[in-house]
């Protein structure tokens, strides 16, 4: 494809952005402050993988294909797929094929985003997309690159790609991962990053996404996560993002995919973190919502912020060894997206909504996303499922909470009590 995007590109810029972002190696920190944000072909080649960094800890199942590893990266331009087209996969999309386009001689132009089809007045949704260059679905009025390519059958997204997003609402990611673990789907070498936000919990076991798709895939894979409503990054307002990365070479083939003028991207050593973050906020969102239904006030959502950010980075401090808590305090993976999503996500909107009508969360969904999905009802779940297997549960009041008010039938105004 040689079309041009419809978005003005501008050519990269002889920067350092690489700011707040190092690795602690086995025997020096290495930093990327002098990274430029367009690193030449060589510098994204496999030969930095693992030579001086260390992998963070992660909680994690073994798995056979993790004691193995990675495949080198394929030499050649990268290719790029997107697995996922909702409102954040739609957005993620634009950002990634703007980047490809500007850094062409690195990467093949065509970014392919799966589209689980639908049909839209009468209209195949891939078809709509490939005309008008907009999701008119899941992210309306927005101008979509004319190198973003919408394709129906996820092998033939994946075909070739060196380079896996995976942004589908987590209840899915599962199907997906299945298909693409048959033999000869995936590219060997290929890297992978999620954008998902939840956990999978099995029993007293629990895994990031990250960590799932590398054992079912045996892709080294970073996690994006941060303070990004979706139609604002799609809009092209300033925000900031932060990436969990395995390994230096990871960090900067994401920072070239993703980083832009109004999407900061900061990459850090802590997958886990950035994961746990993401999901994690969610559950406090609900918490937020629950408090704007009662119609208490600033301070009360100020105590409920706090609270929750401390329940969050305890949660992983303690189970997923080797994360950091300055992820939390520091990135906007922590705090800057717990903020945006307690006043304007999805999440808080359908808590608020859940206190006022006394209606299931399930019903709520349905009512006020108009196909999107929320996540934060099942984390909920998941990770009440885990304590409870744990017999920590108690450590977490105000996840336990926001748990039993959603499944449990107790009161919201529940929430303030005995925290
Ligand atoms: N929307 C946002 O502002 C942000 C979302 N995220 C995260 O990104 C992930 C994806 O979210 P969105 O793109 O917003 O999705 P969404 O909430 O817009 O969901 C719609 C997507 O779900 C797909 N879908 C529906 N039923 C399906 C099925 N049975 N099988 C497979 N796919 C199905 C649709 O095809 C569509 O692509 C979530 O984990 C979310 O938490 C992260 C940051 C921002
Ligand atoms: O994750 C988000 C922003 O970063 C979006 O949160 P919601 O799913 O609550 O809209």
């Amino acid at each position: 494809m040689t079309t041009t995007p419809t978005n003005t590109i501008t050519p990269p810029r002889p920067t350092t952005i690489f700011s707040r972002t190092s690795f602690q190696g086995a025997s020096k920190e290495m930093s990327f402050s002098s990274v430029p944000a367009s690193p030449p072909t060589q510098a994204l080649s496999e030969m930095d993988i693992g030579s001086t960094v260390t992998t963070p800890a992660v909680t994690r199942p073994s798995s056979p294909i993790e004691a193995l590893p990675a495949s080198p990266l394929p030499s050649g331009k990268h290719r790029v797929a997107i697995i996922g087209s909702g409102s954040w996969g739609s957005a993620l999309a634009k950002i990634a094929a703007e980047n490809v386009w500007k850094h062409r001689d690195d990467f093949h132009r065509e970014v392919r985003m799966w589209v689980r089809e639908k049909h839209v007045n009468g209209k195949k949704l891939t078809e709509i997309i490939n005309r008008t260059h907009q999701n008119s679905r899941y992210l309306p009025d927005i101008a979509l690159p004319k190198n973003l390519v919408a394709v129906p059958h996820l092998k033939d997204v994946v075909k070739d790609a060196t380079l896996l997003v995976f942004v589908t609402p987590h209840q899915f990611l599962h199907t997906v991962l299945r298909e693409l673990a048959a033999p000869g789907v995936i590219t060997p070498g290929a890297r992978a990053i999620t954008a998902i936000k939840g956990v999978e919990v099995n029993g007293t076991d629990i895994q990031t996404f990250a960590s799932l798709i590398e054992s079912k895939l045996g892709t080294p894979t970073s996690a994006l996560s941060g303070a990004n409503i979706a139609i604002e990054v799609a809009q092209e307002q300033f925000c900031e993002t932060t990436i969990g990365v395995p390994s230096e070479s990871d960090a900067k083939l994401w920072y070239s995919v993703f980083h832009s003028t109004n999407f900061h991207v900061s990459c850090i050593p802590d997958v886990a973190g950035v994961s746990l973050s993401g999901a994690l906020k969610n559950v406090v969102a609900l918490a937020a919502g629950f408090v704007d239904g009662l119609r208490l006030g600033g301070n009360t959502k100020a105590a409920i912020l706090r609270i929750g950010l401390q329940e969050m980075k305890g949660f992983c401090m303690e189970f997923f060894e080797g994360s950091k808590p300055e992820t939390f305090s520091d990135e906007s993976a922590g705090i800057a997206d717990l903020i945006t999503t307690c006043y304007g996500g999805r999440n808080r909107k359908c808590a608020e909504e859940f206190v006022k009508t006394g209606q299931s969360f399930d019903k709520i969904e349905q009512k006020l996303l108009n196909g999107q999905k929320l996540q934060g009802t099942a984390t909920a779940e998941e990770v009440n499922n885990f304590l409870v297997a744990r017999k920590r549960a108690h450590a977490y009041p105000l996840f336990e909470k926001v748990y039993q008010i959603s499944f449990k039938g107790v009161s919201p105004q529940e929430i303030v009590r005995g925290l």
